[in-house]
């Protein structure tokens, strides 16, 4: 593997069954290096989201292969999976998925908890920095249903970098934001994942943004065109 953080080959998946069986993915090849943001565009239903979800680990291929920190990991088994998304991997979405009944900083600190390898004196410490950084110092102890959605944006940012992860997967990561909050928490993710060496992956339907990022991979039917 060369300076790779992620790297995917001949991916290809089918979801549905019988009649409803679709060939979502087809052989799909994607390599990806630190410290660059690289996005999937390409109209509704070509498979985005679906290569997301494989990269991320959260879905198996029916063939092809995931590398990601020198190993293969499209069939591990379950716990290795988890291991290496916790360990690798930051998690951005449309919809952030904050616990709304928990304060910004403890969402920020819940990745860690899952990792378990800080004290919660550590936690706590890189929970508040990460929210300074993206902000949102002055509002640590907000309830997430208490803040506006740019705000839980910009946590759900801090809690992907959370365990420093390697990758940054974002789906739709601006796609609930006015124009404003867009571009800002667009600049603010690639800032802070660029400063660290992350590799952003991200899917979006905005112009602008992809227009922004460093690779565009355009996708139709499967694959990459
Ligand atoms: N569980 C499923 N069973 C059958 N087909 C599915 C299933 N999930 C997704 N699909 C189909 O797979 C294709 C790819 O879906 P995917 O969500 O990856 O598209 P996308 O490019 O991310 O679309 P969008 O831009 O609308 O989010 C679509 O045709 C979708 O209908």
């Amino acid at each position: 593997m060369k300076n790779e953080a992620i790297r995917c080959a001949r991916l290809t998946r089918y979801l549905g069954a019988g009649d409803a069986r679709v060939h979502v993915l087809r052989e799909v090849s994607l390599a990806v290096e630190p410290g660059t943001v690289s996005a999937i565009v390409g109209p509704s239903g070509c498979g985005k989201s679906t290569l997301l979800y494989l990269l991320g680990l959260l879905d198996r291929p029916d063939g092809g292969e995931i590398w990601i920190a020198n190993e293969n990991l499209a069939q591990a088994g379950d716990e290795k999976r988890t291991q290496v998304r916790n360990e690798h991997i930051g998690f951005v979405f449309q919809f952030h998925f904050l616990l709304p009944e928990f304060s910004a900083l403890e969402n920020v600190m819940l990745p860690m908890r899952k990792l378990g390898r800080a004290t919660p004196a550590q936690m706590t410490a890189r929970a508040a920095q990460l929210l300074d950084a993206v902000g949102l110092g002055e509002k640590t102890h907000r309830l997430a249903n208490q803040l506006s959605g740019g705000e839980q944006q910009r946590v759900a940012i801090a809690r992907a970098l959370a365990n420093q992860p390697s990758i940054i997967l974002a789906d739709e990561p601006t796609g609930n934001l006015d124009v404003k909050n867009s571009g800002m928490v667009f600049d603010l993710l690639t800032r802070l994942a660029k400063e660290n060496g992350q590799a952003i992956i991200l899917v979006t339907h905005n112009p602008d943004i992809a227009g922004r990022c460093d690779f565009l991979h355009p996708m139709r039917d499967g694959v990459f065109v």
